[in-house]
């Protein structure tokens, strides 16, 4: 009984991550990072049930997730409730590398920028999926919402990398499969309610970071 409890918990439901997207918002809007990073790792349980070739993707976004409840964690934990609350301590403070890397390699604003740029990908990609035909390849959804977003901060060699691990996504079918949340129409219906929140968390965000000139943080 215990075992399949600890499998149950592994596996993936994307409707605990629509949860975690809704947890994210505060009344007044703020982004509270502890379910922004709870989101991220139900993401990621996702892609490590799709095969070890993602591992290089994922063990880059554990890292980043471990930076960031490393300092929820630590003696300011209580400046890192959400992400405004962050930046303002980071920036007053001035941890945050701002034109190039130096003494603050692991700031929150820059770590959290990298995971924000994704979640513009995983928005670009999961509004394919929702209208996607049913000979519509994962593949093909997946670079074209990348080379959009993502792509644009990385290095050729990552690139390319990431082209090739699309090549072994499985099929829509499976894929839907994967997401556990029953017939392909239930899957349509629940990335219909779960991207206005991605959005909104991804926009908020956003316009957080261009207020304070933060969108190219070395
Ligand atoms: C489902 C297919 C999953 C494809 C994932 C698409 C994203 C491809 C990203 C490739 C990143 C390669 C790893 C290296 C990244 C870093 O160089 C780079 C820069 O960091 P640095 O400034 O510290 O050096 N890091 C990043 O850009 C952060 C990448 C974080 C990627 C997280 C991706 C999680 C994907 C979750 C998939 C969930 C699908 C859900 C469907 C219901």
């Amino acid at each position: 009984m215990a075992d399949s409890v600890a499998v149950e918990d592994q596996k993936f439901c994307l409707k605990e991550v629509l949860n975690t997207f809704k947890l994210c918002l505060s009344e007044n809007k703020e982004v509270y990072l502890e379910h922004y990073v709870a989101g991220w790792r139900g993401l990621i349980k996702f892609l490590n049930s799709l095969g070890s070739v993602f591992g290089f993707i994922s063990k880059d976004a554990v890292n980043k997730i471990q930076i960031l409840v490393n300092h929820m964690n630590d003696e300011n934990g209580s400046q890192y409730v959400t992400v405004q609350s962050m930046v303002k301590y980071e920036l007053e403070n001035e941890l945050v590398d701002l034109t190039k890397r130096g003494s603050h390699p692991e700031s929150g604003c820059r770590t959290l920028l990298r995971l924000h740029r994704a979640l513009r990908w995983l928005e670009l990609f999961l509004e394919r999926l929702r209208t996607s035909k049913e000979d519509s390849k994962t593949s093909v959804m997946c670079a074209e919402a990348y080379n959009e977003s993502l792509s644009q901060h990385h290095p050729w060699v990552v690139r390319k990398a990431a082209g090739m691990a699309f090549c072994m996504l499985p099929g829509r079918l499976s894929f839907f499969e994967v997401m556990n949340v029953g017939q392909p129409e239930q899957v349509v219906a629940m990335l219909g309610e779960a991207l206005p929140l991605i959005s909104e968390v991804y926009q908020i965000t956003e316009d957080l970071y261009a207020q304070h000139n933060l969108l190219e943080l070395p």
